[in-house]
Formats: C-alpha cells, structure tokens, sequence
C-alpha cells in the first residue's frame, strides 16, 4: 500500500468522522427546531450532551450558574456490579431505589401569569425543564438505579401541564397486572399543589386480565392507602358497546369466579364510569366553590373549569403509553370504533371531548414518567420499550419465565418444559433457553442456520405476555408471591386458551362460531409430533405451514387508532375539540362470570 493510499484512506476517515458529528449536530437541534411533537424517550447521554450545548444560554440564565454539571458520558454500565449475584444485586438497587424515591419528580411548570410575553414563558419552562433533566440525569449516572426511559421532550410535558391545570379530576390509566408500576404518585403530588382540591383516581384498566380474588386484595390496598380508584376494563366495556363479552381468563372448570357486585372490586361497565367520574368532579368543583376559593386563575397555574356552575366539569386523562386511554375514551366516547395500536407515543396532543353539557374529558398524550425499574428487560416485557429494540433477547424471555408459573406456560402453549436437575431447586422458574428451544420446537420455528429461531420465539412470547395470553399480575406490596397463581384460578383452562388464542371477545350466543376454537389446538398437537428436536429441523413440510398459520392466530387484528373523533372545532387555545353524541347505555354484564 503506498503512502498516497494511506493519506486517502485517513482522509476519507476524517471526513466521514467529521460527517457524522455534522449529523449528530443536526440531530441535537432537530430537538428544538421540531414543530411536530414527537416523544423523546430513549435519548442517549451523547444527544443530551449536544442538546446541552445547544441550550447553553439557557443555562446561564440558572439562577446558581455554579451548580451547573456537565453531562459525562457512560458508556460502560453497571461495571462495579460486576461478580455480584443478581439477588445481591436487586437488594443493593432496592436500598439505592429507597435512597433517592424522593428524587423522582415530574417537572413542574414554573409559575405564570397572562401578562407575561410568549418568549418569558418559554424562557422559563424551558429553564424549569432542563434544571429538572439535569437532576434526572445525576440520577441516571448512578450504576445501581434503572430509570424507565422517561419522556425528555418538554413540549409533551406542556401538554401534560395543561391537561393538569384545566382538570378538576384527574385520572390516571394504569394496567391492573402492575399498578404500582405505572401509578405516578408525584403527579398526584403535583395536581394538588396546583390546586388543593384536585383529586387523582387511579383507573385500574385492563381489569379483565385479573381474577377477582386479586382484585379483592389490590382493593384492599388501595384503601389502605387511601387511594381512589376503579376497576375498569376498557376492552370489556367495548364490547359491550357491540353486544358483546368478553371471555374471563380467569374463568375455569374447578374455580368458576362470578363477577362481583361490590363496588370496590367489580368491573365498572360504561355508563357506571362515566357517572362515577362527573361524580367526583362535581364533588370537587363543589368544595372549591364551597371554600369560596376562585383560584382557578392562570396565575395561580390552573384553570379547572368546575367552579363555574354553568360550566361542565373536567376530566382529564394521563398515563403510560399503551396503558389504554385511547380504548378507554373510545369506550366512553361509546363510537364504533375500528381498534386501537400498541405503538406507543402516537396521541401527540391533548384533545378535548365534550360528552355532555356536564362533563368534558380531556385526553392527554401518553408519557413515560421518570421511575425506577428493574431492568430494561423488565421494561421491554412491560410494554415500556419497544419489542422491536429488544437485542438480549434471552433476558427479556426470563423475566416472562420468571413471573409467569411453568405450570401456566405448559398449559397456555401445550408445550412441556424440561424439569429442574435433582440437584437444582426443584421450584425454579422454567430457563429463557429452555422455553425458548421448547416454543420453536412446537411451532417449528427454524431459523436459516437451521437452529431454532430464537428471536422469533422471544418476540412472540413477549407478545403474548404483554397481550394478556400469557397471563401475569403483581400482588400488592407485602403479599408473597405464593398468594399470585393460587391454584385453578391461576391455571386457564384448555378452552380458554383457545379462546384467547383466537380472539378474547365472545361472539353472542347466536354468532358463535366454534368451529374456530378446536383447530388451534390440533395444529399445536401436529406441530409437537412433527418437529424433530435433534435435528432442529421440522419432519413434515406442512407442519411449517400450519406453524405460520398459528403465528397469524397470534397476530392481532388491526389496530389502527381511530382518531376520526378527534379531529374538530377549536377552544379558544388552538386545540381540537369534539361534541360526543352519546349512544344509548348498553345493558348485561362487563365481563363473562
Ligand atoms: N385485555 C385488555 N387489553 C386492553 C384493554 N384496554 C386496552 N387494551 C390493549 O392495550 C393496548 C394499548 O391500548 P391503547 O388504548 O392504544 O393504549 P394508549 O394508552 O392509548 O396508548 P398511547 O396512545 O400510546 O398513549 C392495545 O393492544 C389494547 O387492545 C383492556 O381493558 N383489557
């Protein structure tokens, strides 16, 4: 090679180096120059460090320039656990978790008044905003803590804000297998501080997915402490709207679980929501018009519209993506509507939906909020990072192996995973390489190395999890997980596999259609006769085949938000506002007992 080509290749090299910061740069300012909201989770501490250079000025503007740090970039996670056991490990997160809970805050919008100028209030959000990243980002450095990836764009939190301040109820959606995880305490916190009166109710969605003996005991909690709250099932409720039910998950030969009328632990139905709802804002309208406060004022950051006795009370929405506030408000709207989408971040704005001359909802986008997680696995297998990111695709199987009881996986896939060694605990959970290797051989997943697809398996079964098929649900704090799958309760049986394999909505009885249940069991069967585990190799053609049908059977139906409702008139602040005309109550039962 002579030196000419030496020089070339440094400077092609150089060049294509300096292209890529050129890119990244453009990247950092797309940030700020963006029009479009677009929810900025997954930022990396190099895009926070351009970001960060990009608002230097507004960094001088800090009222202590002193406290001012500098973003360091790590790249190496997680090196001083090196050699610590994984329960070593999870007690010394929990104790740093304990440590720094009180740091984990939503931004708070920065007092304003209307006679402050549009840049003014930019100027100092955008202030507020970085003081509160850079608080996060300390925290985020700490090689011990896992921080969900948190929304990092601030015009998402303005959206959040306003939703905040012009409600007089709060509701926050959260998925009933974890509540806890998706429950915000100090956006409570913050609702309150802009107005004392404000409430916050915990909508416990997806209520479906629980058998009632756990709701009894998350009522329990919640009562303990003092927590308001629904079970709700947005899902149930709207096939309700179309005559029909759904099938109960829970529901079993040995352990036939009625749905419950009391209050604290049934399912409400449509109607009974959106009474329950105007109810309690009202309630709060009336105590701030009772304490004769008309605090309601911008100045004072919020502007409930319930003191007015002409005018209807707010509800406002919030929660995680993908917790179900699109299928709720689609239910409580009560319009046809064609499904939903698991993509997260899609709703950009809040939208304001007028349901009668009483009560007006507010939809707000939904966002991840700073917490702590215990993994980023754990957070792929929560919904809360995209399937599509996931790289380690054994890690984030074991977390579903380690919460979902092998008993259940056998029977939910009809597979049969290999027991525990003799030497081995034998009450260990199942390992992601075994359910793995067991899911491809009766599916006949075959990757072109001629090994069983892996990624195709882990994808699927995460799915499933996230869907409900794989069923799954945290106890309150302090009950041991021996309490989680107590028996038959815990344990769907063959039939209700099927169903949910095929669809969780119940056609009426008229429709039913049963030929569509039996079959996905037989080509499960075929699929476990027919694949030849030594060679890794399917020994029938056709039973390929039928292993693609019974991913489709996986697949959902398309979910495309339908936002149609969405779109119309303006308020007076620039955002969409809908009049919902109302369909009539539908009657009979949320949810099959
Ligand atoms: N089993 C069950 N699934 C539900 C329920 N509600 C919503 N889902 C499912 O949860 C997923 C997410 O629902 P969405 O309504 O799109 O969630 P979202 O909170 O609006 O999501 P973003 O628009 O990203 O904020 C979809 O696959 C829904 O079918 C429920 O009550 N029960």
């Amino acid at each position: 090679m002579g030196k000419n080509e030496k020089t070339g290749l440094g400077r092609a090299l150089v060049k294509h180096h300096n292209q890529m910061i050129q890119q990244s740069k453009e990247k950092g300012r797309s940030y700020r120059s963006k029009k479009v909201l677009e929810s900025v989770t997954d930022v990396s501490n190099i895009d926070a460090v351009i970001e960060q250079g990009e608002e230097e000025e507004l960094l001088q503007l800090a009222a202590d320039p002193s406290s001012r740090p500098d973003l360091p970039i790590r790249l190496d996670s997680g090196s001083s656990s090196i050699g610590m056991s994984p329960e070593k490990r999870r007690e010394e997160q929990k104790k740093e978790e304990a440590l720094h809970a009180g740091s984990l805050s939503v931004p708070r919008r920065p007092p304003w008044s209307p006679s402050m100028s549009v840049e003014e209030l930019d100027a100092n959000e955008r202030q507020a905003f970085l003081v509160w990243r850079r608080s996060l980002a300390r925290l985020e450095e700490n090689e011990k803590l896992v921080l969900t990836p948190f929304e990092k764009n601030l015009d998402i939190w303005r959206q959040l804000w306003r939703v905040v301040e012009r409600s007089d109820l709060l509701v926050m959606v959260v998925d009933a297998r974890d509540p806890l995880f998706y429950r915000c305490a100090d956006l409570e916190a913050y609702a309150q501080e802009t107005d004392k009166y404000k409430r916050t109710l915990l909508l416990v969605n997806k209520a479906d997915l629980l058998p009632v003996s756990v709701r009894e005991k998350w009522a329990k909690f919640f009562h303990l402490h003092e927590i308001l709250f629904v079970f709700w099932s947005a899902k149930a409720a709207s096939a309700a709207l179309e005559g029909k039910k759904l099938a109960a998950p829970w529901k079993t030969q040995n352990n036939n679980q009625e749905e419950t009328d009391d209050p604290s632990t049934k399912i409400y139905g449509r109607e009974e929501l959106l009474v329950r709802l105007q109810f309690e804002a009202e309630e709060i309208a009336k105590l701030r018009r009772e304490s004769g406060s008309s605090s309601t004022g911008p100045s004072d950051g919020h502007s409930a519209g319930g003191d007015n006795l002409s005018k209807p009370v707010v509800v406002g929405f919030v929660g995680y993506p993908n917790v179900g506030k699109s299928s709720t408000i689609n239910a409580l709207v009560g319009q046809k509507r064609t499904g939903v989408t698991s993509t997260p971040g899609k709703t950009k704005h809040f939208q304001t939906l007028i349901i009668s001359d009483e009560l007006t909802l507010c939809d707000c986008p939904g966002l991840v909020f700073p917490s702590f997680s215990s993994s980023r696995h754990g957070m792929i297998a929560c919904g809360v990072l995209p399937i599509d990111r996931m790289t380690e695709h054994r890690e984030a199987v074991q977390v579903v192996a380690n919460r979902v009881p092998r008993s259940v996986i056998e029977n939910v896939y009809k597979i049969s995973l290999p027991k525990p060694k003799p030497y081995e605990p034998q009450d260990r959970p199942p390992l992601a390489s075994e359910l793995l290797r067991a899911y491809c051989a009766s599916r006949g997943y075959v990757a072109s190395s001629g090994l069983p697809d892996e990624t195709r398996a882990a994808r699927q079964i995460l799915k499933d999890y996230i869907d409900g098929k794989l069923p799954h649900y945290e106890m309150p704090p302090g009950m041991g997980d021996e309490e989680c799958y107590d028996g038959d309760a815990a344990e769907p049986s063959l039939s209700e596999v099927a169903e949910s394999e095929s669809s969780d909505i119940e056609n009426p009885p008229d429709n039913e259609d049963e030929s569509e249940i039996g079959p996905v069991f037989d080509h499960v069967l075929d699929d476990l006769s027919s694949f030849d585990v030594a060679n890794g190799l399917s020994s029938k053609k056709v039973t390929v085949k039928k292993s693609n049908a019974s991913h489709k059977n996986h697949k959902k139906p398309q979910r495309k938000k339908d936002r149609s409702w969405r779109v119309g008139n303006d308020d007076g602040d620039g955002m969409p506002v809908i009049r919902v005309y109302q369909k009539p109550p539908s009657g009979g039962p949320v949810v099959a007992g």
